[in-house]
């Protein structure tokens, strides 16, 4: 249970912030959130273990919180100049900035500023009740910027021709494009990227990803591949171990041998040297790895991402699957977030729709699976479900036998 806490000033936001309530109750995307009535003139959101404020366009006086800047006068400051400025401050949000062709949100990560483009900015009501309340159903800053941006456009769009969305944003069509080397606008807006512009990846076979293993040495690739996994990954974390290349080597050989789909985690350059299937990178990956050597070396590449924001960033460089985690709380790795839960996992999936295949991952055994499954991924990642299985091939006839697509039922009339 959270609480919204509301500035007499915003009480006309009322009516955008209960709708979107109720779509996050129906679609169960987080806790409850109750709204109250904030003393101050700022935002408040309150969770049981913390809480933190936000304020639109403060005059002046240095607030604690978000500080959100979502008017603009022109003439209107350059995108460089508000790039800089949020690297520099991690609780400001650049809102709606126009520009030349569209508006820019901005935020701070980690030290550098984020950005979502897109052409129209959509309706600027539902858009501050969209960042509040994403922030109150616990989700990160840059998921909430992005939510609100695609709330704004949907809104827009079902008033000026009583179609599209007033609910929780859904369609890729409404979600603003992560700002990265590969948007063609990039460099006429004076954004400045770290990565480089890479082509699309090659693809990955779908129909191969149903059940992924991710496991930590060659002998468990090959026992896999003997049982007749299609895909699988080899996932050995210890920088140091020195056996490494020698394991890369032999399950790219074994791979090959049974036409199988062998990913490798963060061992990219070994990858390229040898000449893998292909690559599973995570997000911050995507600052140091050499993307466009990976491409051209004809490697499939898996990205791995955690809520809507990193969906639409992994988007960009066109990866061959999309890793949606963790949907489950899992012991095999400390994850700085939270489990996404299958509903949020079922909104990712229809964000990304047929662009991408997608693979879940996180806490998913025999009896989630099911549920998972029918939210339409195209892979069901898994570690201790196969490792830690007391009879793995016994594991893996289960997890094949429940992850089959059915055709829908046909309709007596289609039968001549
Ligand atoms: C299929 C799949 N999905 C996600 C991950 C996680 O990758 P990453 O974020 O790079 O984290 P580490 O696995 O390196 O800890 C994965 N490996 N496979
Ligand atoms: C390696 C990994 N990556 C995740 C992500 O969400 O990116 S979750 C995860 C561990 C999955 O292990 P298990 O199936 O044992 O829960
Ligand atoms: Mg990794």
């Amino acid at each position: 249970m959270s609480s919204l806490c509301l500035p007499d000033s915003l009480t006309p936001l009322l009516m955008h912030v209960e709708p979107l309530l109720a779509a996050a109750d129906k679609y169960q995307l987080g806790e409850q959130v109750s709204v109250d009535w904030s003393e101050s003139e700022t935002v408040d959101i309150q969770f049981e273990e913390r809480q933190f404020s936000l304020v639109f366009n403060p005059d002046g006086a240095d607030i604690t919180g978000y500080k959100v800047l979502d008017q603009w006068i022109a003439p209107y400051p350059s995108v460089s100049e508000m790039q800089q400025l949020v690297a520099q401050k991690p609780n400001l949000i650049v809102s709606g900035l126009p520009t030349e062709k569209g508006c820019i949100d901005i935020w701070h990560h980690n030290g550098e500023a984020r950005a979502v483009y897109c052409h129209h900015a959509g309706a600027s009501e539902p858009q501050r009740a969209m960042l509040m309340v994403a922030l109150a159903l616990d989700f990160p800053l840059e998921d909430a910027v992005t939510l609100a941006r695609a709330h704004a456009r949907g809104y827009m769009e079902s008033h000026m021709d009583g179609y599209g969305e007033t609910g929780w944003p859904m369609s890729r069509e409404l979600f603003p494009r992560a700002l990265t080397a590969n948007h063609p606008e990039a460099e006429d807006l004076g954004w400045t990227c770290k990565e480089a512009a890479v082509e699309p990846f090659a693809a990955t076979d779908p129909a191969k990803l149903a059940l992924y293993p991710v496991v930590d040495s060659a002998e468990w690739v090959e026992r896999l591949l003997d049982l007749g996994v299609a895909t699988t990954q080899l996932r050995i974390k210890d920088e140091n171990d020195s056996t490494l290349e020698a394991q890369i080597k032999q399950v790219i050989a074994a791979g090959k041998a049974h036409q199988a789909q062998v990913y490798l985690n963060d061992h990219w350059q070994l990858a390229v040297e040898h000449k893998a299937y292909g690559v599973h990178l995570g997000q911050e990956d995507l600052d140091t790895a050499d993307l466009v050597a990976i491409q051209q070396a004809g490697l499939r590449l898996g990205l791995s991402t955690h809520g809507y924001y990193e969906i639409l960033r992994a988007a960009e460089f066109s990866p061959s699957y999309i890793a949606l985690g963790h949907i489950f709380p899992t012991t095999t790795k400390e994850m700085p977030s939270k489990p996404q839960g299958v509903n949020r996992l079922a909104l990712y999936h229809k964000l990304i729709g047929e662009a991408f295949p997608t693979v879940a991952i996180g806490g998913i055994d025999l009896s989630r699976a099911e549920k998972v499954w029918r939210t339409g991924v195209n892979g069901i990642a898994v570690v201790r479900a196969v490792t830690q299985a007391e009879d793995p091939k016994a594991a893996l006839d289960d997890f094949n036998q429940l992850l089959v697509r059915h055709e829908p039922a046909k309709d007596a009339t289609d039968a001549e």
